[in-house]
């Protein structure tokens, strides 16, 4: 899939919004990427985990033995992943604030692990993730996202394979243009504000 490509089934879907976002890092922005929206339907979301998956490259396919993503966003492209690497597909949830494995996943000692996600922006909440994982005996050897906003700034020490990359500008709380701070606040995400 081109980048033009995957904005069509972004736009076609109604998943690029405008308004005044807080997202889940606390900051703020105009536009917000609701993948939801793009994988809602199961034809496009298998789609899309093929794509991701064709970047990645063969030999590095191979060593997966298991896909992790963390709830809410990460859990249908992970389970999507899970299905085109022929791999189990597990997800994290942080019901009391942090990550952790419940409904009776584990990780084997030392698996390789495939981390999946709907959005980096900060890469915070993957990083926080890539830590759960390796408190549960995992190994991420690689990171894929369906969308990468972080312009690069994404901290990972690990191989990164985004479908694609859009940079919009984000904004801490005490920075935002008059304009942004006009309009009311929405904040999509599931993480505690
Ligand atoms: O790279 P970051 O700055 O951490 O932002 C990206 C994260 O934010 C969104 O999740 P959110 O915490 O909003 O919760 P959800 O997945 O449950 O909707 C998205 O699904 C990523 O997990
Ligand atoms: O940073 C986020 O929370 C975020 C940004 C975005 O565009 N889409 C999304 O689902 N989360
Ligand atoms: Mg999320």
């Amino acid at each position: 899939m081109t980048d033009e490509d995957v904005l069509s089934e972004f736009r076609a879907s109604g998943a690029l919004l405008e308004g005044h976002f807080k997202l889940s890092s606390g900051r703020h922005s105009a536009h917000y990427l609701q993948c939801a929206r793009v994988l809602m339907n199961a034809e496009r979301a298998g789609r899309i985990a093929r794509a991701i998956c064709q970047k990645i490259p063969r030999d590095l396919r191979g060593e997966i033995d298991v896909v992790v993503s963390p709830a809410m966003g990460g859990i249908i492209i992970g389970h999507e992943m899970g299905r085109t690497l022929e791999k189990d597909a597990i997800f994290l949830e942080r019901p009391t604030g942090s990550f952790e494995l419940r409904r009776g996943f584990a990780i084997d000692e030392g698996a390789k692990v495939l981390l999946v996600e709907d959005v980096v922006t900060t890469g915070l909440s993957s990083r926080e993730a890539m830590q759960a994982v390796a408190d549960a005996g995992g190994e991420v050897i690689a990171m894929a996202s369906v969308v990468d906003r972080s312009g690069g700034d994404h901290g990972f020490e690990v191989p990164f394979f985004p479908l694609i990359e859009i940079t919009f500008p984000t904004y801490a709380e005490d920075e935002l243009p008059e304009q942004l701070a006009a309009v009311p606040i929405t904040k999509p995400g599931s993480r505690a504000a």
